[in-house]
């Protein structure tokens, strides 16, 4: 029989997430529609940490919209002002940080991501992505003429690449609560494999 420790309170999930992570960033990555902005935001409060989204911020910065900057200066300096805001972001830590889809991508930012914190890839299918996508404009990157089409290619291209995070959560046709639950849980078995 195991003798019962009544000075030890129980830990909330969000508890035991939160002292998993530490002095860490916690860092979304995944592809558009997979849900990082909506779920890092709810995540992010969960935690009593602070929340950045750094498309967001590339458009405080540049006061234009994603759509703008890409149809104004092309994807090449896009990326270039995602990976400078990103570097910056990440220096402010612990806090929660959604990167857009192309973020993780790149080698640096990769590796930056690597240093400052714990990834968690949410990784959804072809089907849950393009339902959510297909209902919102401001994603000029599939502004083709077969948009499903480009996100099957964004996801041959980019799996391989996202599955080097180091968490990954399955985004799913369920209420964002349960997907925010399985973060926390997910982060929180982090403790057990440290
Ligand atoms: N689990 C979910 N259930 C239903 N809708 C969701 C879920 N997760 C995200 N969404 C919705 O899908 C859309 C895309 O989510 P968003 O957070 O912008 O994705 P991302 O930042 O990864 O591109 C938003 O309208 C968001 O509210
Ligand atoms: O996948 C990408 O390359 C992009 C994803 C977008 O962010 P979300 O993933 O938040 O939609 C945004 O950064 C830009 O349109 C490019
Ligand atoms: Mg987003």
């Amino acid at each position: 029989m195991s003798a019962l420790n009544l000075s030890e309170t129980p830990k909330t999930l969000s508890e035991r997430a939160r002292a998993a992570l530490g002095n860490r960033n916690l860092v979304f990555v995944g592809l558009m529609g997979a849900g990082k902005s909506a779920i890092g935001r709810m995540v992010a409060q969960d935690l009593g940490l602070s929340f950045v989204d750094s498309d967001h911020e590339i458009e405080r910065v540049s006061r234009m919209t994603i759509t703008e900057l890409f149809a104004a200066y092309g994807e090449a300096e896009f990326r270039a002002l995602e990976t400078r805001v990103i570097e910056r972001l990440l220096q402010a830590g612990p806090r929660v940080v959604s990167t857009g889809g192309g973020a993780f991508i790149n080698p640096n930012t990769r590796q930056r991501i690597k240093e400052s914190g714990v990834s968690v890839w949410l990784k959804a299918d072809l089907d849950v992505l393009w339902n959510r996508v297909s209902r919102r404009e401001g994603r000029p990157l599939l502004k083709t003429a077969d948009p499903k089409g480009t996100l099957r290619a964004l996801m041959d291209d980019r799996y391989p690449i996202y599955a080097e995070a180091d968490l990954t959560v399955i985004s799913r046709d369920v209420r964002k609560e349960v997907i925010v639950k399985d973060v926390l849980a997910t982060i929180a078995g982090l403790a057990n494999k440290e």
